[in-house]
Order: structure tokens, then sequence, then C-alpha cells
């Protein structure tokens, strides 16, 4: 039987302008289309923190301009990254599959991810979007009533509520065109963050980690593996530091104490690492890969990346 495998794609390596996004999207589909070839069933997830934050900032401008147009929604601010992120991708992808002579659906797929009203990240903000910035013009954010962060080393960063991942609304969807043979682009930017009202489902201001949401997702389907691509090949321990060590395979129990050290960067590699450790602790032989996008076949190969397997 085929393996069946969730990718999780980091949105800082997507780019922020459409032409980088393209050549980002398109090189990403070369790879994810090489692990269809080899018999893989894919399911796709990507992030979307700097080009929501893009977005956001964007309709705020022009509801300054605007009397009549009220700020767009962070909710609906995602669903316009799931919608323009996963035009791309599902484009680039078919046309990669095509050109290895598979005839194969691509669907990229709007999808609502449930969160707990009460969750209580709503009061304490971690999930960084948009671009980095320098101190004063992270101090002038911070003027206007944003929360901001030093994000890794890399520039200050805005930071919003990110609730962890409850439910799926469209999970039966999913299963169906996987089943159905297709590959599927779902849960982008970690899915348009819901709240169940009765019958209604209604958007809320918050992020969702997509490594959360993939990681639920990949529960959700019994999934195989959990394939976290980002900008590092291994994640490391004394990170940026002189005695810096990468790890190559960890156990779950490993993981557990490396995060109570505080060893992985909040709001980048700790929900990496928090995903990667609840998918491969749901249920023995699952198993969680974080590498760079370049070396996912190799990873799963285990002849390279960071494997946290219980
Ligand atoms: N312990 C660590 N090991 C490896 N990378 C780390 C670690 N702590 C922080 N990082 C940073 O986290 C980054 C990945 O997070 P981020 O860029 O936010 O993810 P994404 O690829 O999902 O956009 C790495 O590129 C690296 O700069
Ligand atoms: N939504 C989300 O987790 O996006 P990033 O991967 O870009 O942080």
């Amino acid at each position: 039987m085929n393996k069946r495998i969730v990718i999780a794609l980091g949105g800082n390596a997507l780019g922020l302008s459409f032409q980088d996004q393209m050549t980002a999207a398109g090189r990403a589909a070369k790879i994810i289309a090489g692990l269809v070839r080899d018999g893989y069933e894919v399911v796709v997830s990507h992030g979307n923190g700097p080009q929501v934050g893009m977005i956001d900032r964007a309709m705020g401008m022009l509801a300054a301009q605007e009397p009549d147009l009220a700020q767009a929604p962070l909710s609906v601010c995602v669903a316009m990254t799931q919608g323009y992120i996963g035009y791309d991708l599902q484009n680039f992808l078919r046309e990669e599959l095509l050109r290895m002579g598979i005839d194969k659906p691509v669907t990229s797929l709007v999808t609502q991810v449930v969160v707990d009203r009460s969750d209580e990240a709503f009061a304490n903000p971690t999930k960084p979007i948009g671009r980095f910035m320098d101190r004063d013009e992270a101090a002038e954010w911070e003027r206007r009533g944003c929360r901001v962060i030093e994000d890794s080393g890399r520039g200050y960063r805005r930071v919003v509520p990110s609730p962890k991942p409850v439910d799926i609304v469209e999970i039966e969807t999913i299963r169906s065109l996987l089943d159905g043979g297709q590959v599927v682009v779902a849960c982008g930017g970690g899915g348009i963050p819901v709240v169940r009202e009765g019958c209604r489902l209604r958007g809320v201001s918050a992020v969702i980690d997509k490594d959360f949401a993939s990681a639920r997702l990949a529960q959700m389907i019994g999934a195989d593996y959990l394939v976290i691509l980002t900008a590092v090949e291994r994640v490391a321990v004394n990170y940026a530091k002189p005695d810096q060590r990468w790890l190559s395979r960890i156990s779950v129990e490993e993981a557990r104490a490396y995060i109570a050290q505080g060893q992985f960067a909040p709001g980048s590699m700790l929900p990496k690492v928090e995903a990667a450790v609840e998918f491969a602790s749901s249920m023995p032989g699952r198993r969680a890969l974080i590498t760079l996008l370049e070396k996912a076949g190799e990873g799963l190969k285990g002849e390279t990346g960071t494997v946290i397997c219980a």
C-alpha cells in the first residue's frame, strides 16, 4: 500500500512578491511531484505568515482611504492567502506531474479549522506574521497597539493569537479526494480559524500554526509521515551558539526534554518540534521529519533531516 504523507511547506520560503512566490511554488512542486511519482499519497499544506501580514496591512491601508470599507477580518485575510498560494501550488504541481507523464488531478481546498474560543492563545499572541522589521519600525507598530517580537535573530515581527487546531471542517472532502487518487492542497496557512456557533461557523481573529494544523490533518487522515519543510536541513540544540549541535534522529522523549530546556525558538522552531512530537506520539509507527525542501526525498529515506519517532 502507498505511504500517505502530509507535507507542510514553510511560509517564509514562499517569498513575499508574487514573482518570488511563483518561483518558490515551482521549485516546491518539482520536489513534491517527484514524491508522488515515487508512490507517496500526498497532502500539501503551506504557511502564510509573511503573506497574511502583507494582506492584512494592505487591507488596512485600503480601509484608511475608503470610508465605506472596513478592515478585512484576519480570518478573511487567511482565506485570501489560501486562495492565491493554493492557486500557484496546484497549477505548478499539475504541470510538473504532467511533465512526468502522470495525469493526476490536483485540488486546493479552502479549509476551515475549528479552534476553541477559550484557548488562552487569544490573550497571548505568539504567531509572527508579515515581514521582518528593524527596531524603529517595530516600535512604530507597538505605538499603534500591535504586539511585536524579535524572531530568531532575523529582525522584529508582529505577532497575533495562534490557537490550537481542534477539528478540520472539510476533513471528509480531503479523505474523499485522497481516496480518489488526487493530490490535495489543504489547511493552507493553518486553516481559516473558525468557532462553532450552533449550525454556524464564525471566523475569528487569529492565524493557526500550519505545523500544528498539519499534525492534526496527518492524524485525521491516518498518515504515516508528517514532513515539515523549512529553511534548515536539521533541527539544532544550542542553535546559533558556538556549541550548536544538529540532531538527526531523536525519540519523542528526547524531543520533549529539549523542549523543556527551551532549546527551540517560540514562533519558529518550537511549534515544528511540538507538532512533530504530537504526530509521532499519536500512534506507533508514525514519524515526523523536519528538513529542507530540497532534502525531502533523502529525508524520507532516512538519509538526512531530523526524524522524530516514538
Ligand atoms: N533550534 C533550532 N534549530 C534550527 N532552526 C531554528 C532553531 N530555533 C530557531 N530556528 C529558526 O527557525 C527557522 C524555521 O522557522 P520559520 O522560518 O518560522 O518557519 P517556516 O519555514 O515555517 O516559515 C529556521 O530557519 C531557523 O532560523
Ligand atoms: N500559518 C503559519 O504557520 O505560517 P508560517 O509557516 O508562515 O509561519
